[in-house]
């Protein structure tokens, strides 16, 4: 592990020693490439047994909904919001690393279950293999859904720090994957289109970054202006797209205009977990983020059932995901479905199993006979 720390502290050092021109882009692709390749490595190094299973997270089964995961530097808080939130009990201290494994923890909302994990704290550097870092971060691909906890006196580029070492394990937060189209091929070269000027690449970086990858033969067409790093990213494929929420806790100890200050951050909130100020509106925001529709089952001549809503993704929310939730076998005895609410055009409107559901739906299903 040592010398890929090293080979990345290294690559590191040249880039922040070239200059950045049309006459290094190439080069600097190049080195972008080699580093997100190490940084693969570290999360999946060859198994040798030992090591403790470099890039598996904490052995927590996940439940519920969705799962939230609370991440930040030591002591801003994570585990007092955790206990708050959930009434779980994770040790709270005023000593760094006071939580050394994975804690979960269980929020019902508006008929969700919501996961919420406290995890241990990390540092810089986290990405690059230093203390529990990996495992925290690899624990953190696998939320719906990521609380950056910060401390309200401490500087705030700790964001930017977090944020560095979420990105170094492949997470991109509150952003969507990058509009361009890779294709391998047999021959041919490489192949560079665009439907704008683009501005941060040109076929020579294009072909640095895929010679990296061994890659010499391929389409490349980008319908936006994609940076280095987003051509990396698409090849490199195990990239994770997720709503991150910047949590700035201990507002107490701040003054209203240093409030007024951070209240410029986009997606933030803040709250004094301590003092229990704003966890509503926190909840409410994490709600907003995790972008799910409850649906209420009404089963034939009841009324429906609205303390226990079908949760679903509001990214998939038709009937027939409905009814993969319910049962796997839902979808074969499956005749039409009855909704009210509005996704319906009458009331109660007839549909297949292709209709989108809006949120707070009521479905009834009719099965085959
Ligand atoms: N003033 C103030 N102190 C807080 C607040 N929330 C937490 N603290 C204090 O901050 C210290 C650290 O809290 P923890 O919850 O242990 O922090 P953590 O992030 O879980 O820390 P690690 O597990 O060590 O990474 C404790 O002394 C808490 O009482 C808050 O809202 N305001
Ligand atoms: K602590
Ligand atoms: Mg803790």
């Amino acid at each position: 592990m040592a010398t890929i720390m090293q080979k990345i502290k290294d690559i590191e050092d040249e880039m922040a020693r070239t200059q950045k021109n049309k006459a290094t882009a190439h080069h600097l692709g190049l080195l972008k490439a080699k580093l997100a390749k190490l940084r693969r490595e570290i999360l999946a190094p060859p198994s040798k047994g030992g090591g403790g299973g470099a890039g598996e997270g904490f052995d927590v089964t996940k439940s519920g909904d969705s799962r939230v995961g609370l991440v930040g530097f030591p002591s801003v808080g994570k585990s007092t919001l955790l206990n708050k939130l959930t009434g779980t009990f994770s040790e709270v201290a005023s000593y760094e690393f006071t939580t050394l494994t994975c804690i979960p923890g269980v929020i019902n909302y508006r008929g969700a279950k919501l996961q919420l994990l406290d995890l241990p704290g990390i540092i810089e550097g986290a990405k690059d293999g230093k203390g529990r870092g990996r495992q925290v971060i690899s624990t953190a691909r696998t939320c719906n859904c990521i609380l950056i906890v910060l401390d309200a006196i401490k500087p705030i580029t700790h964001k930017r720090l977090i944020e560095k070492e979420l990105e170094g394990f492949g997470i991109r937060l509150n952003a969507v994957p990058p509009n361009l189209t890779f294709r391998r091929k047999d021959k041919g070269g490489i192949n560079f289109s665009h439907t704008v000027t683009p501005t941060h690449l040109d076929l020579d970086t294009v072909k640095a970054i895929c010679g990296e990858y061994r890659i010499h033969n391929a389409d490349i067409s980008l319908r936006y202006d994609a940076t280095a790093d987003d051509l990396i990213d698409v090849i490199e494929g195990n990239r994770i797209y997720m709503p991150g929420i910047y949590v700035v806790n201990k507002i107490d100890q701040i003054t209203l205009e240093e409030l007024e200050v951070l209240d410029k951050l986009p997606h933030y909130c803040p709250v004094s977990a301590h003092l229990e100020w704003n966890l509503d509106g926190l909840l409410e925001k994490v709600w907003e983020y995790l972008d799910l529709v409850r649906i209420y089952t009404k089963p034939k001549g009841m009324s429906p059932d609205y303390e226990d809503p079908v949760i679903l993704s509001a990214k998939k929310r038709t009937v027939e995901d409905f009814c993969t939730r319910i049962h796997k076998d839902m979808l074969k005895q499956f005749k039409y479905a009855l909704v009210w609410g509005s996704s319906a055009k009458h009331k109660p409107q007839r549909v297949g199993k292709e209709h989108e559901l809006d949120d707070e739906d009521v479905v009834q299903i009719i099965k085959k006979v």
